[in-house]
Order: C-alpha cells, then sequence, then structure tokens
C-alpha cells in the first residue's frame, strides 16, 4: 500500500478521542479520512450504516474475521468491533490520510500487522476527570460507566508504558490538547518521513 503512514488514535472512552479527531477533519477535510469500523451492535439513534460504523450480523463478522478480512477486533460489551482491510483501502484510495480509532486489544494486533502507523495516545487528565466526562456526556448507564472505567485503568496502564505510542496526548484543555495534536500531524505525518 502506497501513501502516508495511517494514524491510530486510542484512549480510554470518555478521553476525548471523538471530540478530537472531530476537530481534526473539520479542519483538514481534505487531508483526513476516518476509517469506518465494523461492528455487531445494533445501530443508536442517528447513526447510519457506512457512515458511522458498518454494522454486520455477529456470524458474518465472524466468519469475515477467520477469513483473514480484517486487520484487528476487539469484543465490548458483548459486541464485536473491527477494522476491514478494505474499509482501510477505502480510505487510502481517496488519497487520504487514514485515521483509526481503535481500542488497546486492536493496537495490540495492529502492531503485529505490516500498516506501520504512527500511534497516538489520548490520556484523561485522571480517572476522576474521566468519569465526570462520561456522566456529563449522558451515555451511559451505571453498568456501562462502570465497565468503561475499569477498563480504562488497564489502557492507562498500557498506554503510558514507554514505546507504546508515539506521542501522549493529555487531555487536560482542549484547546491545548488540539494544539498538540495537530502539532505533532504536521510534524511528523505530513511533513515527516510519511511515505513507505
Ligand atoms: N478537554 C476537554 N474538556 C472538557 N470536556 C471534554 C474535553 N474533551 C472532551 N470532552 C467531553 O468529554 C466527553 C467525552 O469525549 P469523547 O466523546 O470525544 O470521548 P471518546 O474518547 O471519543 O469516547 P468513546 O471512546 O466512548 O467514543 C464528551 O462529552 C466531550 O464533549
Amino acid at each position: 500500500m502506497i501513501g502516508s503512514r495511517p494514524i491510530v488514535m486510542c484512549g480510554p472512552s470518555g478521553s476525548g478521542k471523538s471530540t478530537l479527531l472531530t476537530r481534526l477533519m473539520t479542519d483538514h477535510p481534505e487531508k483526513f479520512g476516518f476509517c469506518i469500523s465494523h461492528t455487531t451492535r445494533k445501530p443508536r439513534v442517528g447513526e447510519e450504516n457506512g457512515v458511522h460504523y458498518h454494522f454486520i450480523e455477529k456470524s458474518a463478522m465472524v466468519d469475515a474475521i477467520k477469513n483473514g478480512e480484517f486487520i484487528e477486533n476487539a469484543t465490548f460489551g458483548g459486541n464485536l468491533y473491527g477494522t476491514s482491510k478494505a474499509a482501510i483501502e477505502t480510505v487510502f484510495k481517496n488519497g487520504k490520510v487514514c485515521i483509526l480509532d481503535i481500542e488497546m486489544q486492536g493496537v495490540k494486533q495492529v502492531k503485529q500487522s505490516d500498516l506501520k502507523p504512527h500511534y497516538i495516545f489520548i490520556n484523561p487528565p485522571s480517572i476522576e476527570v474521566l468519569k465526570e466526562r462520561l456522566l456529563a456526556r449522558n451515555t451511559e448507564t451505571e453498568e456501562s460507566l462502570k465497565l468503561r472505567l475499569s477498563h480504562a485503568e488497564e489502557e492507562i496502564e498500557y498506554g503510558i508504558v514507554p514505546g507504546n505510542f508515539d506521542i501522549i496526548i493529555v487531555n487536560d484543555d482542549l484547546d491545548s490538547a488540539y494544539a498538540r495534536l495537530n502539532a505533532f500531524i504536521n510534524e511528523k505525518v505530513l511533513e515527516g518521513s510519511s511515505r513507505y
């Protein structure tokens, strides 16, 4: 695959990945393309197939994974999520830098592949702030909140290990975090040795 190296964004649920990515893509719609994941979970209100996710039946996704069609996959809250090779290829074909928003299990699998992306970890200022933001987002039940927070500790532990990510961005103040993200991308992704 010829093109700029993709970007992998990882961080606990609620750390601000979507917020930062939406801003990045709005500011530079011509440069970046979001890799659309597959999931076996049901669409939420307002979610469109092929836009937010490719929604797929569990048996079909299990078969596709067995067929080697996925670069990474993970189970979260009883549902399968994954990145297909075709979804990455679609972004490459449009001449854009491919962005993957994936979680820790996925990152570990991508590291075994030949994708060679830039790895960015979005860290919340603290678990307490993470909890406050998830509560304010108003998307979680008591149970899913607990699950996300327990995963968060594990993800942060992995995220801060030197060498696991190319950059760790603490999302304290949103404007500063975005400025750090932009600086990294401008220096390493858009101007750096991004061809392979
Ligand atoms: N720096 C910040 N300061 C205050 N609030 C923030 C900041 N960054 C994000 N938020 C808010 O925190 C909440 C979580 O952010 P967001 O949905 O972007 O997280 P996420 O990492 O994409 O989560 P998920 O993995 O569950 O999709 C949102 O309501 C968002 O508006």
